[in-house]
Formats: C-alpha cells, structure tokens, sequence
C-alpha cells in the first residue's frame, strides 16, 4: 500500500487573532497542509481545540520567537500580526531558512516591489515564484474589484464610500471594535489618507478617495464606488466588461443586483454589482462585497499559498 502524501509543514505567528482563527479552520481541513506552528503570546501552553473546534486535538499555542520559529522546519509561515511587526520575522527567515514560503498578511509589506502582491484575479499573472508575499488590505479587495475593469476608462478621481463590520478593527479594543460603542452608529474614521486608500491608487494607478465607517456588524464589507468615465457608457457594455474580467472566477460574482454583505457574510466570495449609471452615462456607482476575514484576509491568504505552491487556487477553500 502507498503510504499518504507528505503534508507540508506551516506555521501562523499572530494565531489567536481574527484572521489567525479563520486560518487555523481553513488550514486544518486543507489537504496539503500540516500545521506545525500556532504562535500565540497570550495563549501560550495551551490547546488550540480549546478555542478552535476544528483544530487538530494535541496542538497547542506557542510563544517563540522569530529565529526559534524559523529553526521549526516551515515550508510555510504566515504572519496575521499587526501593523508593523512583520520584519524580524522576515529577516528570520531570510537568515535561517530563506527558502520558506512567508505571507504577511499586514500592510508592511504591500508596497514593497520584492514581494508579490497577491490579489489572484487581478495579479496572479505577475506570480514569479516569489517566496515572499503580501496579502491585500480586506477594503483594498474590494476596491480594487470594483474599480479594475473600468480602470482604462476612468475621467478623475474614484471616490469609496466603505463600511466594514467591527472584527476589521482586529481583537485590540479600540472604540472601533466596541460593540456597545457601536450599536445603533456607524462610525466615520480615517477620512483621508487611510492606507487602503494609498494602497488601491498606488495598485490601479488612479486617484483614490477613500471614505471608511465600521458598523455594529461583526464580518463583512462593502464599498459604494463612484467613478467618472471620460465618456458616455451603456449598462451593457458595463455588465460586459465586468463579466469578462470575473466571469470564469470561481470566487467573484457579478450581479445586476445591488449585492449585499450578508450574502457573502462567512464565505471566501466576493460579489460586484449593483450597477447604476447616470443618466449622462460617464458616471458609473458600483457596489462591491466580501467578508473581511476571508476574503478580505485568510482565504485569500490561502489562495496565495496555494499558488505559491503549486497547487489549484481553491484548494481547501471550496
Ligand atoms: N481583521 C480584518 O478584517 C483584517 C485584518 N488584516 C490584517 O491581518 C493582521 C491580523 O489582523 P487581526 O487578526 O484582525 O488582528 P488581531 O488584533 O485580531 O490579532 C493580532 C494577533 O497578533 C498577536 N499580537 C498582537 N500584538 C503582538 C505583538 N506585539 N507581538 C506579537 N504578536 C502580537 C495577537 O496574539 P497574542 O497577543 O496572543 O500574541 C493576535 O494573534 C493585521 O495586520 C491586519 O491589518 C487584513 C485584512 C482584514
Ligand atoms: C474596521 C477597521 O478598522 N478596519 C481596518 C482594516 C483592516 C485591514 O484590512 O487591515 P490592513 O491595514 O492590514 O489591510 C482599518 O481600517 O485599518
């Protein structure tokens, strides 16, 4: 008898996390996947079955540190840490074992022309068989979906009216994450100038402006995009160029319908639709979904993992 396939080795630094539990629940059903690694300072010594049903029984958080965590044989490491903790991660890796496939799932590494950045419907044709890559932004997805197809056509700047639930603002308490704070409000912040908005116009080479609100919700965003269109369209030329970027994207839909969050709410799907022109025709709304702990993050992440290994995107996704 064959004996099984080998399962790759990954680890996730930053695992008690939002993001990092979406991830422990995708990896753990992921055929490919072992995970070897489950950093957590706070819950460090204890099982991760305790917070995470669908975790292997035995495994349990660990506390190490960049080089010790480099030192466990990953083929894959996956930092889900905040803002601007990424590089002696990185510089870990590239000093014990270079050859480890990284994502960083913060923004500290979007800019970066070393890195690929991995938006697959949009990207993956510039994957180079890098082994450093950075995730999107959740709103940045969603914006750069809406925005891409019309991109060629644009007049001027592309105003975002985004609305994210609270779990976008991470476990830290803030008052963007407080559900008492927020119930009944939506809560304006980062009016200019936010990372996401610097991120999509530095990505669709345009001018972004970005609006961001965090609603009483715990998961899923959506973007109302505005853009000017430097000449007259028709609604079936726009439904056309939308579903020839989307149409064969397993996890993209294109809908005449206004889409909702609810509908991808829990689901690694992005919707884009809702497609409303002026009666002019040069000025286009779109409307753009997706949950920002999958699609906006974690199975997005393991989209990017499966391209940087090989294997079909979809793996332990769909
Ligand atoms: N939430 C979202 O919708 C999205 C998040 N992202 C990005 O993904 C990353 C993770 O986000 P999210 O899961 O929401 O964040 P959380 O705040 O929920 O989790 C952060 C994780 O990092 C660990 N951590 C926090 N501070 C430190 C530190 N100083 N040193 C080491 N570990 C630390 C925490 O565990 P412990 O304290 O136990 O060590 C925890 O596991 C962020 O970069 C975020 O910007 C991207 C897209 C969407
Ligand atoms: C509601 C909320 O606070 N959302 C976060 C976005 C989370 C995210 O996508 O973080 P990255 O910066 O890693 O992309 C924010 O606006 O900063």
């Amino acid at each position: 008898m064959n004996a099984p396939p080998k399962r790759l080795r990954i680890g996730l630094i930053g695992a008690r996390g939002y993001v990092g539990s979406e991830l422990i629940r995708l990896l753990a059903a992921h055929p490919a996947l072992e995970l070897a690694y489950v950093g957590s300072r706070e819950r460090d010594g204890l099982e991760v079955q305790r917070f995470e049903p669908a975790a292997p029984a035995g495994l349990h958080y660990r506390n190490l540190g960049p080089l010790d965590v480099a030192r466990e044989a990953l083929d894959v490491a996956v930092l889900a840490l905040p803002n601007g903790l990424a590089a002696p991660w990185i510089e870990a890796f590239d000093r014990i074992r270079p050859d480890t496939l990284l994502l960083d799932l913060s923004a500290d590494y979007r800019f970066d022309a070393g890195w690929y950045y991995g938006l697959p419907e949009l990207t993956r044709s510039a994957y180079a068989l890098q082994r450093r890559i950075s995730n999107p932004g959740c709103y940045a997805t969603a914006m750069q979906l809406a925005v891409a197809p019309m991109r060629d056509a644009l007049a001027g700047a592309v105003q975002c009216f985004g609305v994210s639930g609270y779990s976008g603002a991470g476990t830290t308490p803030s008052d963007k994450n407080d559900p008492v704070k927020l119930k009944d409000n939506l809560m304006p912040y980062g009016l200019v100038g936010h990372i996401h908005e610097r991120e999509v116009a530095a990505r669709m080479a345009c001018d972004i402006q970005f609006m961001p609100h965090v609603a009483p919700h715990f998961r899923g965003l959506s973007i109302t995009a505005n853009l000017p269109l430097a000449r007259a369209f028709d609604l079936d030329e726009i439904r056309a160029r939308y579903a020839g970027c989307y149409g064969n994207e397993p996890l993209l839909e294109v809908s005449d319908a206004v889409p909702w969050t609810s509908a991808v709410a829990g689901t690694p799907k992005a919707l884009v639709g809702g497609f409303t022109l002026a009666a002019d025709g040069r000025r286009l709304v779109v409307i753009s979904v997706l949950d920002n702990l999958l699609k906006g993050a974690a199975s997005q992440a393991l989209q990017n993992i499966n391209l940087g290994l090989g294997l079909p995107e979809t793996t332990g996704i769909l």
